[in-house]
Formats: C-alpha cells, structure tokens, sequence
C-alpha cells in the first residue's frame, strides 16, 4: 500500500479492538465513511474521503489527539482525563458508558477513598489516580478531588510533572489487565477500576467506596484542527446524525381531532409533530420521533386516548438538533 499521500489526509483514530471498536465501526458506516483495511494493517485510506483511519489503543487516542499527530479521533472520557492533554470534545457519543471508581473487598474495613490515603492502590489510570490522591493528601474532600479530575485534564506534562513533585503518601501502582485481582493477590488495598454492570466487581467480592469520574466514548479533536479542516465539522455533524437514528423511531398514528392536543402532550417530537389531515375530518394523522426506550409506554398511552394504527418505524439516519 502506498501512503505518499498522508500529509494531505486528515487522521481519524479508532480504538483498534476493545470495548469502543465495533461501535466506532458502525459509526463510520453510518457516516458513510468507507475504507478497505488490509490484514494487519492499522492505516486504512478512505476510499470516498481525503481520510486515513488509523487504529491505535483506546488508551493512546487521547495523547495522539491532543499532540496533534492524529487530527481527529475517538476514544472513552476517562482516557482523555488519564492523557492529561487538551482535546476538544465534539460530541458525546452515548456508548463506552462506565464509572471509574475506587473499589476495596466487601470484607475490607474501610468504607471511603479518604480512608485509603497512604495505603497501597493498584490501576490502570494511574495519572487520574496520582492526582486524585494527591488532592485528598492535601486535605480535599472526596468530591473535591473528583471534580479537580476534569479540570486538571487540560494541565500540560510539564505541570503534572512539577505537581507530583512532593513525596507522595500513598502507593500507586500500574497494572495493565487484571486490577480487580489485585486485593485478592495481597498487592493492594484498594483498586481504580472501571465498572458498568459490576459483574467484574462483584465476581472479585469488591464493592466501591467512591467515584472518581463517569465516562463515555467521545468524538475529540486537536484544537489547533478543528477549523482547517472542514470535514471535521462534516463528520461531526454525520456522527450526530447516526446517533440520534439509534436513539429514536419514529411513531405514526391517528388520532381524533379533539384528543390531538393530549397526543401531542404524549409525542411532542423533537420540535413539534407532524399533523396531517385525514378524508374523515374528524381525524388527524400524527407523526413525531421518540425516544426509543419509551416507545413501549408511549403506544400504550396512545391507545388509551384513542389513537388507533399506531406504527413504530425504525430511523436508519436523521440530521437533528440534539436533545
Ligand atoms: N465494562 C465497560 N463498559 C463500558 N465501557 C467500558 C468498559 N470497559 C471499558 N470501557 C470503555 O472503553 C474504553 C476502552 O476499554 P478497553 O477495555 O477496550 O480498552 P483497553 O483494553 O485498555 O484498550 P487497549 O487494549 O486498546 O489499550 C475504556 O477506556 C472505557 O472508556
Ligand atoms: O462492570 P463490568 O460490566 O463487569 O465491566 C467492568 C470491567 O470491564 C473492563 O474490563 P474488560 O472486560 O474490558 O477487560 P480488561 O480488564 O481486559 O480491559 C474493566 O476494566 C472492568 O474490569
């Protein structure tokens, strides 16, 4: 493969396996961004865009990103914090959900993170971790060092460097797999893991004793990028599109005139409903996008003022102001 033409390409990272891979997947095909990946090969030149994907670890995306070597990518929240690099967060992509959090075993006897300053953690974030500590050392509440998380994401290297210079209480040590077996081999105290369902957790007999951050999958981009390049912006909005199709349907039914304004109340839509006039001009046919998670009560309460053929479609792309 001939990849002369790089410089004139933008980058879009993709986790290259993991958690975020299949997702990000279906989100270049619904943004009708193609590209033909050779065996073993982590560039992939878009066949109907000036593009290349190039597929990296979750965990580097953010660093790639916020340096500037890639111009665009996707990755979780949680390792843009760890990178501690200054992205720009374009859109919240409503998958890759999960909560690091500080965890000990059930049988432990403490039962907060403050409990654990000086003690031994093991992680794989240990930057998040490192400065979530080291605000509890320096007297802040457990809410406090949380909060400094987010906004200390954006400090450079060189300040993180400075910050950790002062010996630090409580041991931190970075694994790459297997956290949650760490209490259990006698090598820690407490974890920072990740948890979603906490089925991990529970299996490990742990339960957690605080939050440091709630994470997503996060469409991000190199600051100094975001205006050169106009198919940023493209792909956002595409991206926007594909995610909001998932997230509704679209219901159609018909109504008595005079019930309209309480099925309107029902499905308002995103901006107002469709309202077309029927042959009977007693009735009227509604059309609204919902939220898919409530599609089931919806109808019912539909049936229950009187609508009658009530018609649920899936939405396979849409371009619509976010909620
Ligand atoms: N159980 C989970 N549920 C939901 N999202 C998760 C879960 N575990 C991880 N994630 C999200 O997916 C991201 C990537 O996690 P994954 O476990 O795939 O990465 P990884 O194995 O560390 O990545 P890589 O091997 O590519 O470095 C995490 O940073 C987080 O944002
Ligand atoms: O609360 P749960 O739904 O159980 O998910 C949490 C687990 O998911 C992640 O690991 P993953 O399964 O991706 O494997 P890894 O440890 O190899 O990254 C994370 O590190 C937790 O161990």
């Amino acid at each position: 493969m001939d990849f002369s033409d790089l410089d004139d390409r933008l980058l879009f990272a993709i986790p290259k396996k993991g958690r975020l891979h299949e997702n990000c997947l279906t989100l270049l095909k619904g943004a009708d961004i193609q590209f033909h990946r050779r065996n073993r090969l982590d560039i992939a030149l878009s066949t109907n865009h000036p593009v290349a994907l190039v597929f990296l670890p979750a965990s580097d995306i953010a660093t790639f990103v916020g340096e500037g070597n890639v111009d665009l990518g996707i990755t979780g929240q949680d390792m843009v914090a760890e990178a501690g690099v200054h992205v720009d967060e374009l859109t919240q992509l409503g998958f890759g959900k999960c909560n690091l959090s500080v965890q000990v075993p059930i049988s432990s006897k403490y039962t907060n993170a403050k409990e654990l300053v000086g003690k031994r953690i093991v992680t794989s974030f240990s930057g998040i971790v490192r400065r979530y500590f080291d605000s509890l050392e320096a007297g802040a509440t457990e809410e406090e060092a949380a909060a400094g998380l987010i906004k200390s994401s954006a400090t450079t290297k060189k300040e993180q460097l400075l910050a950790a210079l002062p010996e630090p209480k409580t041991t931190i040590h970075l694994a790459s797999g297997s956290v949650e077996a760490a209490c259990a081999l006698g090598l820690a105290d407490g974890i920072v893991d990740l948890v979603e369902s906490g089925e991990t957790m529970r299996e490990a007999k742990l339960h957690q004793i605080a939050t440091l951050l709630s994470s997503q999958a996060v469409l991000i981009c190199n600051p100094k990028r975001r205006h050169t390049n106009p198919l940023i912006e493209t792909f956002r909005r595409r991206i926007e599109g594909v995610i909001a199709a998932q997230k509704y349907v679209l219901c159609n039914y018909n109504i008595a005139r005079e019930s309209l304004a309480a099925a309107v109340k029902i499905t308002p839509g995103k901006k107002a409903p469709t309202v077309s006039p029927l042959e009977d001009g007693a009735w009227v046919a509604v059309s609204a996008m919902v939220q898919k998670a409530t599609i089931a009560d919806i109808m019912d309460q539909l049936e229950e003022i009187g609508a009658s053929d009530i018609l649920v479609f899936q939405i396979h792309n849409c371009r619509v102001v976010s909620a």
